[in-house]
């Protein structure tokens, strides 16, 4: 089954006080991949929260990622997402085995992402595409990189930072598979609008 959709991506801060609610709000909404994101060292809250999004994860079908770290997804049986500096893919893939999801940042950059899938990732993320509020500081990407990631690229393609319902559709237009969002998804005022947020990405993806 090829990967398409709706990748949500959660952020501690933004999610204070309403964590698990707005992530089931968004998965009512329907979301392909959830990304556990949180940059904290403060393990046995890491383990209680991404344990407590694996059963939710679980209720709804949807297939959770943890960023950062292979251990914790080791020991969830989860799948994870490693950036440039997270250490080499390959011992990851080994760790997971064949079946695990494992997602690699590529930056605006053919040649890394190349390199990710020779070792075994299940996608690539390019970005930020677009301003992004979570990540001000993330490389910027561009459309025409992903025509080239179309003509390389053999696996599905993640678009991330600052994607919002108002500026996703040329990414769906070049071929995206996964749009990722913190921000254009959860920062929202209340549950009901992150689950009109997730209906209407999957919308524009055309998902049902
Ligand atoms: C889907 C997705 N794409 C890119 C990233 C960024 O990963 P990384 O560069 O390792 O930065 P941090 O998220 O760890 O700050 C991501 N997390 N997810
Ligand atoms: C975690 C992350 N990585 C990025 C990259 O470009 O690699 S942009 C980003 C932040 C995504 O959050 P938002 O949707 O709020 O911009
Ligand atoms: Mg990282």
């Amino acid at each position: 089954m090829k990967l398409r959709g709706l990748y949500a991506i959660t952020d501690s801060q933004l999610l204070a006080g309403k964590f698990l609610a707005y992530v089931e709000a968004a998965l009512e909404g329907g979301v392909t991949l959830l990304q556990y994101r949180d940059k904290s060292s403060d393990e046995a809250r890491r383990l209680r929260e991404a344990e407590a999004l694996r059963n939710l994860c679980e209720r709804y079908k949807t297939q959770l990622i943890i960023n950062d770290d292979a251990e914790l997804a080791a020991r969830l049986g989860v799948g994870v997402h490693l950036g440039q500096t997270d250490g080499p893919l390959a011992p990851v893939r080994a760790l997971l085995g064949h079946k695990a999801i494992v997602g690699a940042t590529c930056h605006a950059n053919l040649a890394l992402a190349e390199q990710a899938a020779s070792e075994g990732a299940t996608y690539v993320a390019f970005g930020r595409f677009f301003n992004s509020n979570t990540k001000p500081g993330a490389p910027s990407a561009n459309l025409e990189l992903l025509e080239q990631a179309h003509i390389k690229l053999h696996i599905p393609i993640c678009a991330i930072g600052g994607i919002t319902l108002e500026n996703a559709a040329p990414l769906v237009a070049h071929g995206v598979d996964l749009l990722a969002v913190v921000h254009g998804l959860f920062g929202a005022d209340s549950t009901a609008e992150v689950t009109r947020r997730a209906r209407a990405f999957n919308a524009l993806l055309q998902i049902k």
